[in-house]
């Protein structure tokens, strides 16, 4: 069972839910009168957009987008590759980025710029954790669930070699999870 990897949680179940219900409320009434395209980053984003999706009585689209980031093993190359792009047309569009986490913030920073570019109304970044230590480059999101500090998380969508992303709570894996990989 996953529960027995856990060496400690840092949000539990019941503090993300009051918190998605908080962000909810908030990004409503900013966007109330918007249609807003709201754009999960796959595959983390998945849990926390479902949740705050069903806190957001407003009408809205929803539209999905899978990055990934490459390079070698020792030194990220800061680039970031599109595997599964919008179909939506976003010109004039008022867009909400939804994301598990902000690190490096490197996968923001491409997202952002690239909506921009294709001439997007606006673009606000929603994330449910910030991880300020991580950041190599200069990116803030608009809505932040919770800090994080600079350790590996899991759970409610961020994964460890894929496996934990259904835990519904987030937290830390015990040290031999690592050492027994
Ligand atoms: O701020 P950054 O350093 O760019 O890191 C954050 C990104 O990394 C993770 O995604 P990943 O690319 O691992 O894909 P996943 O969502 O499918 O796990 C996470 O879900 C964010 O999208
Ligand atoms: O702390 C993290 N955990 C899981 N995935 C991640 N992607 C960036 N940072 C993290
Ligand atoms: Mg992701």
């Amino acid at each position: 069972m996953l529960e027995k990897d856990i060496e400690k949680t840092f949000y539990s179940e019941q503090q993300i839910q009051e918190r998605v219900a908080v962000l909810g409320e908030e990004i409503s009434r900013e966007y109330q009168d918007k249609f807003p395209l709201v754009v999960g980053i796959l595959k983390g984003a998945v849990p926390f957009l479902s949740d705050l999706v069903r806190a957001m009585p407003i009408h809205m689209e929803m539209d999905f987008m899978d990055v990934s980031s490459y390079g070698n093993a020792t030194v990220s190359s800061g680039e970031v590759r599109i595997l599964k792009d919008l179909s939506t047309v976003v010109e004039g569009r008022h867009i909400i980025l939804v994301e598990d986490i902000i690190d490096s913030g490197r996968t923001l920073k491409y997202l952002v710029d690239l909506l921009k570019h294709r001439k997007a109304a606006s673009v606000k970044i929603v994330t449910m954790l910030d991880k300020p230590e991580g950041r190599v480059v200069d990116m803030a999101a608009d809505y932040v669930g919770f800090e994080v500090p600079n350790e590996f998380v899991v759970g409610y969508g961020l994964d460890y070699a894929e496996d934990y992303r259904n835990l519904p709570y987030i937290g830390v894996l015990k040290p031999e999870i690592y050492e027994n990989a």
